[in-house]
């Protein structure tokens, strides 16, 4: 039998099992992996994330870890143990747990590169935690549909990358978005392959408040159900939005999640455009459990 020390953290509400395996030596299955983040059986997580030092990775991993650029990979897989290729606030809630266990060193004004299956991001803190650079992020082509249960028509969905696969539907007002039953998994065609991460947006009032355009959000996580937040999907909610309105609508959001508020930011960069998420991170208790 294996016992595994784990911290159980949350940001906004989007819950992880965090634990450390310095030299890559433990090999969860996706079975195990989804009975830790089983509410009733297990400890209860939107997700499960492994700490990895990058040169400990297995040949194929390493490749994605550009391990010089980053001593530790977020090994991070969903609720049902499937595998995402970023979480964004995995990595703030990741990036508090390696400092408070003296992992990592991050001063103030520092920069602190994380490895994940996105490639490497950078993460800072910020006034409100920490912030991540998403990097380049994506408008996907073709026309997508989504329903989902209790909404009463169709919407058009807007497909958005950024190192993770979103689809964001505007909805019409504060009451639909509290309507739509998301305990069930939208239906978005084109069907797209290995799921999709889905956002239901509707712009606040007004859109925009001294600069910042102001958006609330619920999401259906590809792989972890109807989630309290989620860092990616605000990200790709807040470019949707901005797409939507667009020239002159701002740069920087406030986006509403049933959890908290989380910031995002789009800033330009040597190789284009990138986006930035911030919010919180904190860790809750530490436990212990065998496998
Ligand atoms: N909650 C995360 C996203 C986690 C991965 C996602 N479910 C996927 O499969 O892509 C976030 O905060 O970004």
């Amino acid at each position: 039998m294996t016992t595994i020390s784990f911290t159980k953290g949350q940001g906004t509400g989007n819950d992880f099992v965090l634990f450390a395996d310095p030299d890559g030596e433990i090999d969860l299955t996706p079975a195990q992996l989804a009975a830790i983040a089983d509410r009733h059986f297990g400890i209860g997580a939107d997700g499960v994330l492994r700490a990895v030092r990058s040169r400990n990775l297995s040949e194929g991993a390493a490749a994605l870890a550009e391990e010089s650029a980053a001593e530790w990979f977020m090994d991070y897989h969903n609720a049902d143990g499937s595998v995402a290729e970023m979480c964004g606030n995995g990595i703030r809630v990741f990036v508090r747990y390696l400092l408070e266990s003296g992992l990592v060193e991050l001063p103030d004004g520092g920069t602190l590169p994380i490895g994940t299956r996105a490639g490497v991001r950078d993460v800072q803190r910020s006034t409100n935690g920490f912030s991540v650079d998403l990097g380049r992020w994506a408008l996907v082509a073709g026309d997508t549909v989504v329903r989902a249960k209790n909404l009463p028509v169709a919407r058009p969905g807007l497909g958005i990358n950024v190192g993770n696969p979103h689809v964001v539907v505007a909805l019409a007002s504060d009451e639909e978005l509290d309507a739509a039953d998301l305990s069930y998994v939208p239906k978005v065609e084109p069907e797209p392959e290995g799921g999709i991460n889905v956002e239901f947006v509707v712009p606040a009032e007004p859109l925009v408040r001294d600069g910042v355009g102001q958006i609330r959000m619920r999401v259906h996580e590809r792989g972890s159900g109807e989630t309290l937040s989620c860092g990616t999907g605000a990200a790709a909610a807040a470019l949707a939005t901005r797409h939507w309105a667009g020239p002159g609508a701002p740069n920087a959001w406030r986006v509403a999640v049933p959890g908290g508020v989380v910031g995002v930011r789009m800033f330009p960069a040597e190789d284009g455009e990138h986006v930035a998420l911030s919010g919180p991170a904190e860790l809750v208790f530490d436990g212990a459990l065998e496998l």
